[in-house]
């Protein structure tokens, strides 16, 4: 039986990681905790799932490391200098591993991986995320990480900047940059969490599109991450694709 316990537990991702530990044999929760509980009652759990802030997740991450208790982290805002400070965190501590996926729904997952793999046979590519207005970040931690895959493709393809004639521009109307890959971001009521990769070269274009329907769909890829993240052979991992063999 795995011991889970839960941060974030009263949010929307966190009371269906909840619902989810609950109804499987062989995971138990321990506690689910929100902002008002005391960290101290998932103490006794093998492994912590963290749906909470980008301002309060590194803060968590350092306590149950800390305490050395294996984490598996959805909360997005993970750029290169908060995961080498979780580097930092896990080199001074034996004990915990810790997974940090930007995106648990398998879908987005191979969305990524398939967007990764187009990006070096097209000279453009721009990413529009799609969210529900809720959401406290932009862009959205898998746009992110997506817009991070497809520079780097680009870069080792030798890929020159993606052709762009603008001159004149309204801040923001052609979205933000993560590393040379425009990133647009839209908070739309109704939406919950989509995403378009769009390609382009001469005569063709290719557009690979990711939508998750509901919050259920990311639990499969949160059950894997809490079933395989204490024997994962690295301290921190980054994403799903590894367990998924991709
Ligand atoms: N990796 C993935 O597949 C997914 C990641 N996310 C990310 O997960 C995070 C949470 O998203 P939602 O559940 O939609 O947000 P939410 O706002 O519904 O839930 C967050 C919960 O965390 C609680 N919280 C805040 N500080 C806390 C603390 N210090 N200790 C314990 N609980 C605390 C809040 O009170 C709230 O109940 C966001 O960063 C979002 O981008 C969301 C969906 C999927
Ligand atoms: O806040 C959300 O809802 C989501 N957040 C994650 C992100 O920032 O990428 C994952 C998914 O897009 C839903």
């Amino acid at each position: 039986m795995i011991k889970v316990g839960v941060f974030g537990a009263l949010g929307r991702m966190g009371s269906e990681v909840v619902r989810a530990v609950e109804a499987e044999a062989d995971t138990e929760l321990v506690a689910g905790i929100d902002s008002a509980d005391e960290r101290e009652k998932v103490l006794g759990a093998d492994v912590v799932v963290d749906f909470t802030h980008p301002d309060v997740v590194m803060d968590n991450l350092r306590w149950l490391v800390d305490h050395g208790i294996h984490a598996v982290v959805g909360t997005s805002g993970f750029d290169e200098a908060r995961l080498a400070e979780v580097r930092a965190l896990l080199d001074a501590r034996p004990g915990a591993n810790v997974l940090i996926a930007p995106n648990f729904g398998i879908a987005a997952v191979l969305m990524m991986n398939f967007a990764a793999k187009a990006a070096p046979h097209f000279e453009s590519a721009e990413i529009i995320e799609l969210h529900h207005p809720n959401k406290a970040d932009a862009p959205s931690g898998t746009a992110y990480r997506t817009a991070e895959l497809i520079g780097a493709a680009r870069a080792e393809a030798g890929l020159d900047a993606a052709p762009d004639a603008t001159t004149s521009e309204l801040p923001g109307a052609r979205g933000t940059q993560v590393e040379g890959v425009r990133v647009h971001a839209l908070r739309i009521t109704g939406m919950i969490a989509h995403q378009e990769v769009v390609f382009g070269t001469h005569g063709e274009t290719l557009t690979i599109r990711h939508d998750s329907m509901n919050r259920e769909s990311f639990m499969p890829g949160v059950l894997l991450g809490i079933r395989r993240v204490a024997a994962l052979p690295d301290r921190l991992t980054l994403g799903l694709e590894s367990l998924l063999g991709l």
